[in-house]
């Protein structure tokens, strides 16, 4: 089988006496939405950092593209098609929709910032960052100040800023967070066609969107992943039930 686009390795991470992860090893293959659940403080974000490049293992490698990119920063990483749902913070807010995604689009370039005035009439780079807002749903609202939208448009529109970065693989954390009912499910449908052209590693409290989209499942439970499996999988695992569906439950 072809080498998996991204993979974590033996991968440890240690605050003081804490382990955050132990021993994770994960991949994320062509064409598939790979889901990371486990319960508050499990460290999936402390694993999402290590593999987008914010945070460094104590030990471990991750690999991408066929490239080991442990001691590579976010940029790079960034750079090579790691692309990663930014946080809402990231957003410029004064600025209109259309120029957070044509900024993104910019840093995508690798052009200098100085330039900004032309760059924001550049034809190419409008073209890109208004196919982007169309792909999300968000064309309508791109001459809208970023601030006034809801929190769900924000969400569309981190992805939007990702998707100029012509990602080869997405690393997404909580994308369904503060959505409504219809606003997942219209981001549900969005991540089912995204994912054959980038696959997506997911980190998602929504348990209907998970069980809905991922070809996998990975769970972990302080800091090991406790199973991977398919969704059928996952859901009889007699582990997995008590320690973190049964919860829900
Ligand atoms: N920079 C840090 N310094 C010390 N401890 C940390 C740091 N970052 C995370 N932790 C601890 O590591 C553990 C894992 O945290 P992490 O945020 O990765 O979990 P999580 O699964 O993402 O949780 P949630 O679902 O609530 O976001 C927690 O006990 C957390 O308090």
């Amino acid at each position: 089988m072809a080498e998996p686009i991204l993979s974590v390795t033996k991968i440890n991470k240690s605050f003081g006496a804490l382990k955050a992860s132990i021993d994770v090893s994960l991949d994320l293959r062509v064409g598939e939405i790979h889901a990371l659940i486990g319960p508050n403080g499990a460290g999936k974000s402390t694993l999402i950092k290590q593999i987008a490049g914010g945070l460094q293992p104590d030990s471990g490698t991750v690999r991408f593209l066929g490239r080991d990119v442990t001691a590579l920063d976010t940029v790079q990483r960034a750079q090579m098609g790691l692309g990663r749902t930014f946080q809402i913070s990231a957003l410029a807010m004064e600025d209109s929709v259309l120029q957070n995604v044509m900024l993104g689009a910019l840093g995508a370039s690798g052009r200098p910032f100085r330039f900004l005035r032309p760059v924001l009439k550049d034809k190419a780079l409008r073209e890109t960052a208004e196919t982007a807002l169309a792909r999300v749903g968000l064309s309508e609202q791109a001459l809208m100040r970023t601030s006034d939208l809801s929190h769900g448009q924000r969400r569309q529109l981190e992805v939007a800023v990702a998707l100029t970065m012509r990602p080869r693989a997405f690393v997404m954390d909580e994308p369904m967070a503060g959505l409504g009912t219809s606003g997942s499910q219209r981001l549900t449908r969005f991540l089912d066609e995204l994912r054959h052209e980038a696959p997506i590693l997911l980190v998602e409290h929504d348990m209907d969107a998970v069980f809905a989209l991922a070809d996998r499942i990975s769970v972990l439970v302080y800091g090991s992943v406790i199973a991977t499996g398919t969704v059928d999988e996952i859901r009889a695992h007699p582990e997995v039930r008590r320690a973190y569906l049964g919860e829900e439950e």
